[in-house]
């Protein structure tokens, strides 16, 4: 019989499923020791936030076939070591959907009203109704950063109590928030407008800090700050001077930049501060549902079933998946890569399979390149059965085109083009003799670089003495380049530039690029 561990509380309904194929282990606050010391007899692991599953403790879990996350956040595993594993991780999308966002309508509520001061100052024996005066929301501006699945049923809900709507969401069609009825805006008239403002995106290298000083500095006086979403998306340390100064009326947080909270100037502030400890799923209802959903899921893959929200890999039979794994890593890393060359609002992608891929079964293929796509957006949310689902909501219309005629690359290579707000790029990209994923081509122009975890891509006049100029002033910035390509198609014409650099561009170099004479576009990805 299999073994499930459950190393942190989980509701008892998902218990009871997995008891019907496993013997279930429930062992939690173990300390990492103890769990690399077990994990090698378990097939599976059931956590929430508790426990982080680190590289070591995939590696010691010879047996494990799948980990569990009761909740939305993957953050506590290191998915790419399950991936390399073959483990199979899943969570569950939905589950707690309800429940984060009531909490963060209770928040708003709760600011607007005193409850906690005005409810702990009774219990102090204290009949004071002065200190108490609250604000109405109704009629007022709600700000929502993120329209996904919590930010649209917090929009929902506080249109239904009269407030108005702004969204800011780079990634969600107009449609979709107008279906809301939500005004899309720029984040900058977001802050300056909203009475408050409430965070439900994750957190990316774009969304950390993104409420620092300056953004608190373009709010009213009287806006309240609501994040239910993730720590670190409000510079805690700008949000308390912000605070202490009256620059801002409120806020209220949910997530910390390190949980627990430990010692902070935040819990020193007033009423003008509500603190929840990482609450936003805890009701009974959602426990139930992320306990049933995702031990339904580690039930039906410890039965050789697939797995219906897994995080890195498909529901495919395993054949078809062996087959396919390395084309469909390469058309996820040409979507990543596409979606933020071309940035902003993403209305269309056409996938173009060319030579022997073009024969194939493409909808795999397709699906990668809309996780890809959507990954910078969504993280560990997006998963190979969702993609399209996300995509059409966000309203990304998808082309497939065929040219099995283009015999470049043996095994064949694909194309991705992204239209958006921003305009038009492409990338190509093939699998090499060893199996690498190589980019074979960047809006149109050759070039032969495997992907980098860091990237700078330029388009530039081909010159005399524009490489050495970029090469120095990433010198001068401390960047190191580990690899540097050109590509052009015609000698002193336009070309590509693309290097491989080791650590993140710091803040500020991708504008001093921009200014190097001859220079016309320059980018910076993450894969
Ligand atoms: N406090 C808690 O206990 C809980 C917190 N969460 C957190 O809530 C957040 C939202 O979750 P869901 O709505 O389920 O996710 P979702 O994936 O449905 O929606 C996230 C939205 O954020 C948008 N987004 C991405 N980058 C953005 C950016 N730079 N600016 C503005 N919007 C951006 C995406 O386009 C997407 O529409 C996540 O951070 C999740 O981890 C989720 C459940 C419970
Ligand atoms: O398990 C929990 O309570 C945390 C919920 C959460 O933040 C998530 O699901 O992403």
């Amino acid at each position: 019989m299999s073994k499930v561990l459950v190393s942190d509380p989980i509701d008892q309904a998902g218990i009871d499923i997995l008891s019907q194929v496993a013997q279930v282990d429930v062992k939690t606050n173990l300390s990492p020791e103890e769990l690399i010391g077990i994990i090698p007899d378990y097939d599976a692991l059931m956590i929430r936030s508790g426990t982080r599953v680190t590289q070591e403790i995939i590696e010691a879990g010879k047996q494990l076939k799948i980990i569990g996350r009761a909740g939305v956040g993957v953050d506590n595993v290191d998915v790419p070591a399950a991936t390399r594993q073959g483990i199979v991780v899943v969570n569950s999308p939905e589950g707690n959907t309800i429940a984060a966002a009531e909490h963060a309508l209770a928040m708003m509520l709760s600011l607007s009203r005193h409850i906690p001061d005005a409810n702990q100052s009774v219990k102090n024996h204290q009949w004071d109704r002065k200190s108490f005066i609250g604000a109405e929301v109704y009629k007022k501006t709600l700000g929502v950063v993120g329209l996904g699945k919590i930010g649209s049923h917090v929009a929902t809900v506080a249109r239904a109590m009269g407030m108005k709507l702004l969204a800011y969401d780079p990634f969600i069609s107009i449609e979709r928030a107008e279906q809301l009825g939500c005004r899309i805006v720029e984040l900058d008239v977001l802050l300056r407008e909203a009475d408050y403002i409430t965070l439900h995106m994750p957190k990316t290298a774009e969304t950390t800090h993104l409420i620092n000083a300056e953004a608190l500095a373009k709010m009213k006086p009287t806006a309240r700050v609501i994040n239910c979403a993730r720590g670190g998306i409000v510079d805690e340390q700008a949000l308390y001077e912000a605070l202490k100064a009256g620059q801002i009326a409120g806020a209220a947080l949910d997530v910390f930049e390190s949980e627990p909270i430990g010692e902070s100037p935040l819990l020193s502030l007033g009423k003008e501060m509500i603190l929840t400890p990482h609450l936003g799923a805890s009701t009974a209802e959602a426990q139930v549902n992320v306990a049933i959903d995702v031990a339904e899921q580690i039930r039906d893959v410890l039965l050789g079933l697939p797995a219906r929200s897994a995080v890195n890999i498909p529901g495919l039979s395993p054949n078809v998946l062996e087959e396919l794994r390395p084309y469909m890593q390469l058309a996820e890393t040409l979507g990543n890569l596409v979606g933020q060359l071309a940035g902003g609002r993403i209305e269309m992608l056409n996938v173009r399979l060319q030579g022997e891929l073009a024969t194939n079964n493409s909808q795999p293929l397709v699906v990668a390149a809309l996780k890809g796509l959507l990954s910078q957006a969504l993280r560990e949310r997006v998963n190979y059965v969702n993609a399209t689902i996300e995509a059409k909501e966000r309203g990304i219309r998808v082309i497939e085109t065929r040219d099995a005629s283009i015999r470049d690359y043996s095994g064949g290579s694909l194309q991705l083009s992204a239209i958006g707000t921003l305009g038009e790029h492409s990338v190509t990209g093939a699998l090499l003799g060893d199996g690498e994923i190589h980019i074979t081509s960047i809006d149109g122009f050759p070039i032969n670089v495997p992907p980098n975890r860091y990237m700078v891509f330029t388009l530039h006049r081909d010159m005399p003495g524009i490489i050495g100029k970029i090469g120095s002033l990433l010198g001068s910035f401390n960047v190191n380049i580990a690899s540097m390509q050109v590509g052009r198609k015609i000698v002193r014409g336009d070309a590509v530039m693309v290097l491989s650099i080791d650590d993140p561009l710091p803040e500020g170099v991708l504008d001093e690029i921009t200014k190097v004479p001859g220079i016309r576009d320059a980018y910076t990805v993450a894969l």
